[in-house]
């Protein structure tokens, strides 16, 4: 499917050819752990959104703070930082089929992104894990996250529940989502994401 990215800095348009995973789950659903193994196995690229902006803050960009302070308290980046940073990384890998992990967080995200893209997403991926386990997980993460603490972790699923299901709800409603039980083992859920990736044929 074709878009077009307004590269606004330079007022040039440019062609972007994409197929697109989106991938909105809670925190410590066990994206990151799927989209690694859905990468080993299929053509995607994944690009996670929240990874992109840890590299920001770590490159010293002057949105570093600001990005810093928002996942810190379990916030929602505005939408242009965010998309910016997709939109680079979606033009620089020259691939053009796309997972991506951690987006669209609310509908400031969803829209911004359909708007500047003009591109429709294939499906929505949706791991369905309840409360309990995600907390349980990320706080066994042990990746040394700033928001991997209790205290961030309620506000983040405050925020999931407030701006990211109403926008799988969105998708839902044009019969885009597809839900994986994501409570299951991770070999088990795989199995699930396996099934809704076959179409999409083995990686060559
Ligand atoms: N199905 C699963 N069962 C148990 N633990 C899991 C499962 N999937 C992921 N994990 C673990 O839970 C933590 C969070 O997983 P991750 O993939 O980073 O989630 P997310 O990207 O959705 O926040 C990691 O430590 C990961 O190893
Ligand atoms: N689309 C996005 C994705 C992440 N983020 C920020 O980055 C944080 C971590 O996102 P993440 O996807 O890496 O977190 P997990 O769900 O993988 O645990 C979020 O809590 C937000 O503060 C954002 O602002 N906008
Ligand atoms: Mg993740």
């Amino acid at each position: 499917m074709s878009g077009l990215w307004r590269n606004v800095r330079r007022g040039e348009e440019q062609n972007l050819e994409a197929r697109l995973a989106l991938q909105p789950g809670g925190p410590g659903s066990g994206k990151g752990t799927q989209c690694a193994k859905i990468v080993e196995n299929y053509g995607f690229t994944h690009l996670s959104a929240g990874d992109l902006l840890r590299a920001e803050i770590k490159s010293g960009s002057e949105n570093g703070t600001m990005i810093s302070n928002m996942i810190k308290e379990g916030k929602i980046v505005p939408a242009e930082v965010t998309i910016d940073l997709l939109k680079k990384a979606m033009i620089e890998c020259g691939n053009d089929r796309f997972l991506i992990d951690g987006f669209p967080r609310n509908e400031e995200n969803r829209a911004a992104f359909e708007n500047g893209t003009k591109i429709e997403p294939e499906f929505i991926l949706f791991f369905d894990c309840p409360e309990e386990e995600m907390e349980h997980r990320l706080l066994s993460r042990n990746q040394g996250r700033v928001d991997d603490n209790i205290e961030t972790i309620r506000k983040r699923f405050r925020v999931f529940v407030e701006s990211s299901l109403p926008v799988i709800e969105h998708y839902n409603l044009k019969g885009r989502v597809r839900r994986v039980n994501a409570a299951k083992p991770i070999e088990e859920v795989f199995e699930d994401v396996k099934a809704i990736f076959a179409p999409f044929h083995t990686k060559v």
